[in-house]
């Protein structure tokens, strides 16, 4: 199978660019496999700005084509928060369950239908040879009261997809693909995916 390096280190991540890309030839490699000594700051104040920064650091680093994710959950009766925080909302050591716990603390007060929030995931291609590229996509839901699920990764647990009539948790990696901001992301670019990810 071809390779397709994502600069990542977050393992759940990984896991679900795996269902998006294998079903079209791609095997997917990580900063765990390539450059495990890498810690790409993220400095940008937008998901794409953080995208970009991760993809482009590691294109030269490794002087080939990546692929970088920055995404988050975007709650509004939080105006937005978590957003580009997401993965250190409740501190530096990026604890999924205590990201929870703070978000489910926060909107103890706030009732149905005010509960709403969308996950956002900016894909960025970079490439010693190619403009960079990003992309972004969406998925709107609601927060729900308590945790239900056990795939998928980050707020999964407690994110409500309406139209599945479940929690991101309980959808396998393919539901997750087929409704999900990542899986969102990558059908903006499936008509030139090969071409992008090429590096010609
Ligand atoms: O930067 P890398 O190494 O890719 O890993 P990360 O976990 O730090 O990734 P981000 O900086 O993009 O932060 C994304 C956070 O947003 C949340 N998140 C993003 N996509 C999600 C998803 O599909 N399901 C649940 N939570 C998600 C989760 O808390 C992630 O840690
Ligand atoms: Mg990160």
């Amino acid at each position: 199978m071809k390779k397709i390096i994502i600069a990542t280190k977050n393992k759940g991540k990984a896991k679900d660019f795996e269902a998006l890309f294998n079903p079209l030839g791609y095997d997917v490699l990580t900063l765990h496999d390539v450059a495990e000594e890498m810690d790409i700051e993220e400095t940008g104040i937008t998901f794409e700005e953080n995208a970009l920064l991760k993809a482009t650091a590691l294109a030269n680093h490794l002087q080939t084509i990546v692929i970088a994710d920055d995404s988050g959950l975007e709650i509004d009766a939080l105006d937005g928060r978590p957003g580009i925080y997401s993965a250190r909302y409740a501190g530096e050591e990026k604890s999924d369950d205590a990201n929870i716990d703070k978000v489910l603390e926060e909107l103890e007060n706030v009732e149905e239908p005010n509960r709403t929030a969308r996950f956002v995931c900016a894909i960025a291609i970079a490439s010693p040879t190619q403009k960079t590229i990003t992309v972004r996509g969406t998925c709107e839901g609601v927060i729900a009261k308590e945790r239900r699920g056990n795939n998928g990764f980050g707020y999964d647990p407690i994110f409500y997809v309406p139209s599945e009539n479940k929690m991101m948790a309980e959808l396998s990696a393919d539901e997750k693909g087929a409704i999900s901001h990542r899986g969102n992301a990558i059908k903006k670019l499936s008509a030139n995916l090969a071409e992008l990810l090429s590096d010609k």
